[in-house]
């Protein structure tokens, strides 16, 4: 798990690692544009390409001038720096590496008004400008830069973050950000380069170890975490000897309607897939035929009518509730059947979430503990319309502990809230994923994992990963270009068995 800082924690991480590993400032400096040189060069590899390196003064500026004399060293012939010299203050690693690099060919060009740049002929532009030091919107003269570098159209890659853009907090769509194709950045990712709002400010990024403290940073109990692979690989249980399908539980999948039969069979698939030793799909009468041929190993329940099913509570483990279930009459009082009758943990999800958020008094019969998994116009019909994913994040941190209940709030990087108020980013799934059904398939994988007696937390956070898992596995790299949501869930017993080694 590795937790995610906010700009003032990066700080004071920086501060503690400079007095306690111990290293000079200037020493990590150099450690940090090693790491962004080694990452720029793995993409950037070609030395015939020119490059300008525009520098603020402060640290974000003395990483650039570093990163210039390292990729002169790599073997880049044509780099130049462009000093913004709008302040008359400079940080004393700035100050050592001007000094350094003045004792170097590399061309330096001062500037105190962004009138004195003509036009930019490069062909890549490093943005060091300002970095996790910004502290107002930009303004002035490093306002009108920003928008002359966006309007060179140039490949931008950034040093550490966007010139202009917030690590956390609200982002404003007209702020003035440098566009980057990529950041590089240091130690881990910023909290708002996993929020959507950041899409027009970085098209890629990747995160570069610079040693920073890890025991430091872990005891600062951040509350937004990074989801990694170990995490997964300490939540996943062996198959054990001697096991029957008793042992791993029996869920049952409230789903589908004659015309969305389709995500009733990729709920209850997955849910087959991630291991759920039987599974029952509560099913319309005419979806049978569909459901048996489709995976015989599934048992059904049939709805008919206005006929309510009659479900034996005591004899499943857990139930996912919502793919394509619809929500006329009969969808809301098996609904709330199930709310007023079922104590144990439920996955949420789909047309079971419109219900819930039309149905208010439903709320106080959710069993603690359950899952409830919206993607974002889901989310804003639970919990009302928000103007943007930072907003998004503080509500579902303040709902899931209200509630006692985990939030997963689907996206690139899917949110899961937890009742201690804590938000996990999850690191796998891809574009390729973006297809109908993608999401009735997690809302399998994750009751499947309940009905394992994984803990709610426990089939989120390893449920979200294992999803993801099997598309990126199936889509990257260069692999298929869009992933249909029946083949992630055939994947995801492969994609677990990997992770089990
Ligand atoms: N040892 C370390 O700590 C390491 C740090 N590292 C690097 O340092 C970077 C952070 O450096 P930094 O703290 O010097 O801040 P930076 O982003 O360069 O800004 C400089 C000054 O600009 C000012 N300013 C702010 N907003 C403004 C605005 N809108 N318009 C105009 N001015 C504005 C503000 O000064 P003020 O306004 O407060 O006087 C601010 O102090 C970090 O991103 C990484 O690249 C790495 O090398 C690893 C080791
Ligand atoms: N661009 C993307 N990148 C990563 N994951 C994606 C992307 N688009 C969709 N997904 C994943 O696919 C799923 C889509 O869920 P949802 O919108 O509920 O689909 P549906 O309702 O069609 O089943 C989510 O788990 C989401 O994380
Ligand atoms: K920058």
């Amino acid at each position: 798990m590795q937790p995610l800082l906010n700009a003032q924690q990066i700080h004071d991480a920086d501060t503690y690692t400079i007095a306690h590993e111990p290293i000079s400032s200037v020493d990590l400096m150099e450690r940090a544009a090693k790491a962004f040189e080694q990452a720029f060069t793995a993409r950037y590899g070609d030395t015939e390409k020119s490059i300008a390196i525009y520098c603020g003064t402060g640290n974000n500026g003395g990483d650039g001038l570093a990163i210039a004399r390292l990729l002169t060293d790599y073997g880049f012939e044509k780099v130049d720096v462009k000093i913004a010299r709008f302040a008359n203050k400079f940080s004393d690693d700035f100050k050592s590496n001007l000094q350094r690099l003045s004792q170097t060919r590399i061309p330096i060009t001062n500037f105190t008004s962004v009138a004195e740049l003509k036009t930019e002929p490069a062909d890549i532009i490093i943005d060091a400008l300002l970095g996790n030091g910004l502290n107002k919107p930009l303004a002035g003269e490093y306002a009108q830069l920003v928008q002359q570098i966006n309007n060179w159209h140039k490949t931008v890659v950034v040093v550490d973050v966007p010139t202009g853009f917030y690590s956390e907090g609200e982002i404003n769509p007209d702020a003035i950000v440098i566009k980057a194709d990529l950041a590089i950045t240091f130690q881990q990712p910023k909290i708002n380069f996993l929020l959507p709002d950041s899409k027009h400010a970085i098209k890629n990024w990747v995160a570069v170890d610079i040693g920073i403290d890890r025991n430091f940073t872990q005891q600062l109990n951040s509350p937004y975490q990074y989801l990694e692979e170990s995490d997964i690989k300490k939540i996943l249980r062996p198959r054990e000897r001697f096991s029957n399908k008793g042992t791993y539980g029996h869920a049952l999948i409230v789903a589908g309607q004659p015309e969305t039969m389709g995500a009733a069979l990729l709920c209850s698939s997955a849910c087959v897939q991630a291991g759920a030793g039987l599974v029952t799909a509560c099913i319309p009468q005419s979806g049978l035929v569909a459901l048996n041929s489709y995976m015989p190993e599934i048992m059904a329940i049939v709805r008919e009518g206005d006929l309510q099913p009659t479900i034996d509570w005591t004899k499943f483990s857990t139930m996912g509730i919502g793919p394509g279930l619809g929500k006329d009459d009969n969808a809301l009082a098996l609904l709330t059947d199930i709310l007023t009758n079922y104590t144990k943990p439920v996955v949420i999800d789909a047309d079971a979430l419109n219900l819930l958020a039309t149905h208010k008094q439903l709320w106080a019969c959710l069993p603690k503990g359950s899952v409830l998994t919206p993607h974002m116009k889901e989310f804003d019909r639970l919990f009302g319309e928000h103007k943007n994913w930072w907003q998004r994040l503080q509500t579902a941190m303040q709902k899931a502990k209200e509630l006692q209940i985990h939030i997963v709030l689907k996206n690139d990087y899917t949110i899961i809230a937890s009742p201690d108020e804590k938000l996990y980013f999850n690191s796998t799934s891809n574009a390729a994923m973006a297809s109908g059904g993608m999401g009735d398939v997690l809302t399998g994988i994750i009751t499947a994992l309940l009905a394992q007696k994984y803990s709610p937390l426990e089939a989120c956070l390893a449920g979200v990963y294992l999803h993801g898992k099997a598309g990126d596995d199936l889509a990257l790299p260069g692999k298929l270009w869009v992933v249909l949501p029946d083949k992630v869930a055939a994947q995801v017993p492969v994609s677990m068995a990997a992770l089990m080694v």
